[in-house]
């Protein structure tokens, strides 16, 4: 260095000699380095001038950074004390700048123009400042009590140089402050907690093996790749419950160090403990329950090739065949020789539904007003031994789809859900409880999967997307949100019933231990986290169960052939159950088991199931089948959203198909004229009011008590809910869209110029107007609905009688006696009889296409005094390209 120093002194510049060993990281840029490379060059220079003279600089140049820096280069400030004689050559221009100073001291100017000597004084008389109060700040005390508190330093350097082996790491632990999951520091009392578990001193009770939610860790074993590649075990586990990642990072200025995370579990698995004793405390609990008639599932999560698969499916070790050898041993059982097990293979690849037992055959998922998620046209095979599972299931596994990524060679490329059903013997409709084993698609980043193909990026993108929908639906029911997204993938359809309802769920997020992965593995135990969160039954959907001996195969006959009004009791009673619990029915209520998904959910499959020819299944579901009508068709009054599936749909669709237009109209009467026109005078209009006009009381006495009173048939009740259900989807998502829109202009007002900030807040008014009365029109079009029943009260029609033909013609509904001022639009590609087609597409959807929206007048309505003016006015309102 001294080379360097002599360079300088040459050019009289070694004045900065000991500036530039202030340079600190965020110099650089303002000096132009931006550069990685160069900036780690100068950073290696500064650190040897440091080194170089730490020695001599100390005990020199007490400098201190003053906060307020203007010229972005850290001025430090010297004060050279006459007590101590400078080892550091010093500079020529130095001394000569002391020998001036001390020659001629400056002097200032008074206010009377004469100049008075200005008193100098050396450092060694003036008072030494005090540093420490100087560098003391109040944040500073509270973070040494902190620190104190945690019993923890700072990491040195050094430590965070060294190698992240699990010896050092358990050292690290003693050093560093601990983070929790999303890496904020862990109150003093959890991490004495921790440190006290760490260090033996500290045991965490076992988890409750009862609990509606388990979540559980498994690490796998370093592989032979990362072991060649000399990568450490970053994820020590702490106790049986606990685990910590120890997360390898880089300082800018690409020095390293570790930010170590905690995490506490259900149960933590080392890489060393047998699939055997993972599932006495994951899947046993759930084969208990099912025996109990409980529905139970079991799904692995985590990182592509953390182990999943090996968990979950395989042959030899994984959870599925011990789980199964307990279910055999238990059907032998006397109490139990009335059940059978059967076992069902799937798969969900790219959103779409195959089952592996039956050449890929195309499955649907339906599910039931009691949020069963049923799998229409899956084939399933009695079971009674392991070998015959194994057989069936190698069978399944051989088919099922599978690739080579970056990460594992053969990467699971689809969701597997494995069932195991008990049935009654005599009756194998009546399912008694259901054990499914999913195992998930490893979430992936683009670079595990390599040099990936097209069709392999796609599966990675699907396959993030569902799970993405399940962190989602996860987070939507954490935090106990309105609308929970089951439906934003297939994945999350089929996983629904593990989540509400009376079920069980554990979770094996598996993780892979090197440092190489922390990231992901980090993201797993996240996500884990974010389950976990769920287990404290904070979801108030997951109605309690009062007795732990659920018998869901009530539930499950209700499906195959009880009665309506049982079911209907049945459904009363949880409901007032659930609601004397809870203040908040209106939430509740859209929840409880009549949920706005109960209409979505099997809807979307409809037409598909519609498509699907009954060749598709195998003989023994076409049987299953035809039983299950024959039993509904004794039924009229089926629910519409039972188990029953089979017999639904077909009564459902046989209402569909020809005579459709019985409620159709009024489907589509979702945008009335008053709503764009005057939307003031139609709230205060005497036809919606909905209590001055009939005694609410009458609506649900029923019929049989008192002729006078109206009486409801299922299917009207049921139309109406499926109405109101669409209002709430509509206007829930004008809401989602507006807080779009308001997110969107404050950042704009924050980052842009006035003007455009003009125009944008005009479109911003625009789109909210469209929005607000998109809103309003759907909220109308409900009124509609009410004012139109209520209407039919008072006119006396009953309307639990079907109506008549003329009635269901879209002309004469409703009958001339009642007349609201509802017109009515339709798209244009629809018939005036909609088809079957038209019905399930867009009955359910009261947003018309903008583009093609088509106006049809009441013709009840005297043509000569209807309002075109109003009706283009809402034609171009909603974009309408055409009008007639
Ligand atoms: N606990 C374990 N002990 C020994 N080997 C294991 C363990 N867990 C996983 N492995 C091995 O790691 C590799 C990857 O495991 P696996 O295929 O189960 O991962 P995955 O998470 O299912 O991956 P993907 O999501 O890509 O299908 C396999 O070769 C498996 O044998």
């Amino acid at each position: 260095m001294s080379v360097f120093l002599d360079t300088l002194r040459k050019h009289d510049l070694d004045q900065f000699y000991s500036t530039l060993a202030q340079l600190s990281l965020q110099d650089y840029s303002r000096l132009g380095i931006t550069n990685t490379a160069d900036r780690r060059k100068i950073f290696g220079l500064v650190q040897s001038i440091r080194k170089d003279n730490s020695a001599d600089i100390k005990p020199n140049m007490m400098t201190f950074s003053t906060s307020t820096m203007t010229s972005g280069l850290r001025q430090p400030q010297t004060y050279s004390t006459t007590t101590t004689t400078s080892r550091l050559p010093q500079p020529d221009s130095h001394r000569r700048r002391q020998s001036i100073i001390a020659d001629k001291p400056p002097s200032i100017t008074t206010h009377g123009g004469g100049e008075r000597p200005m008193r100098t004084r050396t450092m060694s008389d003036a008072p030494r400042p005090d540093l420490q109060q100087l560098l003391r700040s109040p944040l500073r005390d509270k973070r040494i009590q902190l620190r104190q508190s945690l019993l923890m330093d700072q990491p040195s350097e050094e430590d965070s140089d060294e190698e992240l082996g699990t010896t050092k790491n358990r050292r690290f632990r003693a050093s560093a402050p601990l983070l929790d999951a999303y890496g904020v520091p862990l109150s003093p009392a959890k991490a004495a907690v921790r440190s006290k578990e760490q260090s033996g001193g500290f045991v965490l009770p076992p988890s409750d093996l009862d609990q509606k939610i388990r979540v559980c860790v498994k690490k796998r074993p370093l592989n032979k790749k990362e072991l060649e590649k000399g990568e450490k075990d970053v994820a020590p586990t702490v106790g049986t419950r606990s685990l910590q990642i120890n997360e390898p990072k880089l300082r800018l200025d690409m020095s390293k160090y570790t930010d170590q995370h905690s995490f506490t579990f259900d149960d933590v698995f080392d890489s060393d403990v047998p699939n055997s004793t993972v599932y006495e405390r994951t899947a046993l609990p759930l084969v208990h329950y099912i025996f109990k008639g409980g529905k139970a599932t079991c799904f692995a999560y985590g990182q592509t090739g953390s182990g999943k698969t090996y968990t979950m499916l395989d042959p030899r070790h994984g959870l599925y065949i011990l789980a199964a050898r307990d279910i055999f041993t238990m059907l032998r059982k006397p109490e139990n020789e009335h059940l059978t097990a059967w076992i069902g293979l799937y798969e969900i690849y790219q959103g779409q539904l195959y089952d592996l037992l039956n050449e890929r055959k195309k499955l649907f998922a339906r599910e039931d007003g009691k949020s069963n998620v049923i799998i229409m046209g899956l084939k399933e095979y009695p079971i009674d031994n392991v070998n015959k599972l194994v057989q069936v299931f190698d069978y399944g596994s051989s088919v099922r789809t599978t690739g080579t990524t970056g990460a594992n060679d053969s990467s699971s490329r689809s969701h597997a859900v494995l069932q195991i059903l008990l049935k009654h013997k005599a009756n194998k409709k009546k399912i008694h409880g259901k054990l499914s084993f999913i195992d998930l698609a490893g979430s992936e980043r683009g670079a595990d999967r390599g040099e990936a193909d097209t069709k392999t990026r796609m599966e990675g993108a699907e396959i993030n997307k569902s799970l993405l929908a399940l962190k989602e639906c996860i987070r939507a029911l954490d935090k106990d949100k309105r609308h929970t997204p089951f439906r934003q993938s297939k994945l999350t359809q089929v996983l629904k019933d593990s989540f509400v309802g009376h079920s069980r769920t554990c979770m094996v997020a598996t993780i892979s231990p090197g440092g190489s992965n922390s990231e992901h593995t980090l993201n797993t135990l996240r996500y884990a986290d974010r389950v976990k969160e769920l287990k404290g039954e904070r979801d108030k959907r997951n109605y309690v169960e009062k007795n732990t001996n659920v018998t869901q195969e009530e539930e499950y006959e209700d499906y195959e052939e009880e009665e309506e009004e049982e079911f209907m009791q049945e459904d009363d009673e949880e409901e007032e159950e659930y609601f004397s619990n809870d203040s908040d029915i209106l939430n509740e209520y859209t929840f409880h088991g009549e949920n706005l998904l109960d209409v979505d959910f099997p809807n979307e499959q409809d037409t598909l199931f519609m498509q699907s020819n009954s060749s598709m299944m195998a003989p023994q579901e076409i049987e299953q089948q035809t039983d299950l009508k024959s039993s509904a068709s004794s039924s009229s009054n089926s629910r519409p959203n039972s188990m029953t599936y089979p017999n639904r749909s077909n009564s459902q669709y046989a209402s569909i198909q020809p005579q459709p237009p019985k409620t159709l109209p009024r489907s589509y009467s979702m945008y009335s004229t008053d709503t764009a026109s005057d939307t003031s005078s139609t709230y205060s209009s005497p036809q919606r009011s909905f209590h001055s006009t009939v005694n609410t009381t009458s609506l649900s006495t029923p019929s049989t008590q008192n002729e006078s009173v109206p009486s409801f048939s299922h299917d009207h009740m049921d139309e109406f809910i499926r109405f109101h259900r669409a209002e709430i989807r509509e206007t829930s998502d004008c809401t989602k869209r507006e807080t779009k829109l308001v997110s969107h202009m404050s950042l704009q007002l924050s980052f842009d110029s006035q003007t455009r900030n003009t125009s944008e807040f005009l479109k911003y008014l625009q789109d909210l107007d469209e929005l607000l009365e998109h809103k309003l029109a759907a909220i109308e079009a409900l009124r509609d609905r009410i004012s139109d029943i209520v209407g039919q009260i008072e006119l006396g029609h009953h309307i639990s009688a079907p109506l008549p033909p003329q009635m269901m013609r879209n002309d004469d509904y409703p009958p001339p006696a009642y007349q609201p001022t509802t017109q009515y639009y339709y798209p244009p590609h629809h018939p005036q009889e909609p088809s079957s087609k038209d019905y399930l597409n867009y009955s359910y959807y009261p947003t018309p296409s903008p583009q093609t929206v088509i106006i049809q007048r009441q013709p009840t309505r005297s043509k000569d005094s209807c309002c075109w003016g109003c009706l283009a006015a809402l034609c171009l309102c909603f974009g309408a390209k055409e009008c007639c």
